[in-house]
């Protein structure tokens, strides 16, 4: 099986001109297949209060009103994807920005409503990824780069970006060797999120277990975790969570960061 690289990247990251730089020229020298995940909450939260557009979120979720789904579709499927593409393209890195919309490439449901509504965001399973398409684009040596959205019945749904890394993971881990990388600002997943140093290199099922309830994990390292164990749980075979240039250099065994195994 050819390896992929499938490598997601954080707001942080993205807000921050010289860390993003350095990220991207890194990601440009992988000699293998990957594909691009971007998030960019941070950005749309910035320009949504600039448009009068509050943020609103639950449990690290965006709540995605009407107004809130314009301005999103406006700035990950616009501004921040296409200002990727321009850059990776200039460091001779064949990129193609997409949602999940285009060529149908991830089909969504609208999340129902339980205790919380969430308006116009989409829940995503493996199965309707399309991965026959994203293997021929792979084989043609382009680098896929989604935005943070998919699609059902006509309409553009707002997707966790980790959400959709792990998604894709899992789909195309039956036809590649997937190795899957969240890039935030950290070093790794830390013990205290106060002390940069404090990097949990080995987070294994059971250590999360124990530190979930001494409150080691919130915001949004916890969807990221969930996501991991998700990619995990379905089969596979690694996950790293870490600092984007470390993670992106090395991506042998000396590799900095957290590794989540089972
Ligand atoms: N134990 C922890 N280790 C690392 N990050 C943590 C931890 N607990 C809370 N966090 C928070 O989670 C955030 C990462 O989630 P998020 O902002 O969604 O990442 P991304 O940049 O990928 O969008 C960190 O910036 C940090 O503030
Ligand atoms: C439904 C939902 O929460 N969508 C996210 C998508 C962007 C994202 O995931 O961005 P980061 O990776 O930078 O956090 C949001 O709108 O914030």
């Amino acid at each position: 099986m050819e390896k992929l690289f499938i490598i997601k990247i954080g707001g942080n990251v993205l807000d921050n001109a010289g860390a993003l730089e350095a990220f991207l020229k890194d990601f440009a020298t992988i000699k293998a297949h990957t594909i691009l995940i971007h998030g960019g909450g941070k950005i749309a939260t910035k320009l949504g209060e600039q448009l009068g557009i509050a943020a609103n979120y639950h449990n690290g979720r965006r709540i995605t009103d009407a107004p809130t789904l314009d301005l999103v579709t406006m700035v990950y499927g616009g501004l921040v994807n296409k200002q990727l593409v321009a850059q990776l393209q200039r460091l001779g890195c064949n990129a193609w920005g997409v949602t999940g919309a285009d060529g149908n490439l991830i089909q969504a449901t609208k999340r129902p409503v339980k205790d919380i509504d969430y308006g116009f965001v989409g829940d995503i399973k493996p199965e309707n990824v399309n991965t026959k398409l994203l293997a021929t684009l792979l084989q043609q040596n382009v680098v896929p780069v989604f935005a943070p959205l998919t699609h059902a019945d006509g309409k553009i749904l707002n997707t966790n970006a980790d959400t959709i890394a792990s998604v894709l993971a899992v789909a195309l881990g039956k036809l590649y060797d997937v190795r899957l990388i969240f890039c935030f600002e950290k070093k790794g997943v830390l013990r205290d999120v106060n002390k940069a140093e404090s990097v949990i290199r080995h987070l294994p099922r059971e250590l999360y277990d124990q530190l979930l309830p001494q409150g080691v994990f919130a915001d949004g390292i916890l969807p990221k975790l969930e996501n991991a164990y998700a990619a995990l749980n379905a089969g596979v075979k690694e996950v790293l969570i870490g600092e984007a240039i470390d993670l992106v250099k090395n991506t042998g065994p000396e590799t900095e960061g957290t590794l989540i195994t089972l």
